[in-house]
């Protein structure tokens, strides 16, 4: 035996900031492998009856990491899982402890310029919602960058890269860590 499997619990929990993909990646990957998908802001919503922006609006930021570290502490708990989950989950130092634990975690990586490109017309993110939206930005990756690093198992660009193309990246990237066919050791 080679010891730990490398994968956890055959969970995969990708990370990283608003618009970089985790919620469409998430989703096409777990279709190609057979894992559940979970996006921890959907099982949020579903809890709560109502959308993110209505949460900020009601309990602002600070009710809405709250909801966001029960989620993470029981979704992480789960198998054969891949769990997408909100930018701002990194914050947190026992979410961050727990996605590190229990899974395999994918930091999914693009610039400023690259998310504001794919979250300019969503208005579903209250942090977003504002006059200048690449200042936001900025600071949010000056503050999460390292943060996601240290939580990650491994860094995946998705700049100039299609859906199809980081959907395809992460695949090979699981190929090549687990050294055979097969995605996820059983
Ligand atoms: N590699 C990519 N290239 C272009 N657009 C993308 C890419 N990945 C995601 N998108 C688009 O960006 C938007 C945000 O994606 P989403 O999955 O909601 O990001 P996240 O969950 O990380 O906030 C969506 O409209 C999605 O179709
Ligand atoms: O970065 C953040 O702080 C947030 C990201 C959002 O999720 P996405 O990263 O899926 O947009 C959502 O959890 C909420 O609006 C806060
Ligand atoms: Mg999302």
């Amino acid at each position: 035996m080679l010891g730990e499997p490398i994968i956890l619990n055959n969970n995969i929990f990708l990370v990283g900031p608003m618009g970089v993909g985790k919620t469409t990646i998430g989703r096409h990957i777990a279709d190609e492998i057979g894992l559940t998908f979970i996006d921890s802001d959907r099982e949020i919503e579903n809890r709560t009856g109502v959308e993110i922006p209505l949460i900020f609006e009601f309990e602002g930021e600070i009710g809405f990491r709250k909801r966001e570290q029960a989620v993470i502490a029981e979704l992480t708990t789960l198998s054969n899982i891949i769990l997408s989950t909100g930018g701002g989950v990194v914050l947190n130092e026992q979410n961050r402890h727990h996605l590190q634990t229990r899974g395999y975690v994918i930091y999914l990586h693009a610039s400023v310029e690259d998310l504001l490109e794919r979250t300019a017309h969503s208005r579903n993110r209250p942090l977003l919602q504002i006059e200048n939206p690449r200042t936001k930005l900025e600071q949010i990756m000056t503050e999460r960058h390292p943060l996601y690093q240290s939580v990650a198992h491994v860094t995946i660009e998705t700049g100039h890269r299609t859906i199809r193309q980081v959907v395809k990246a992460v695949l090979k990237h699981l190929r090549k860590i687990l050294g055979k066919d097969e995605y996820i050791t059983s």
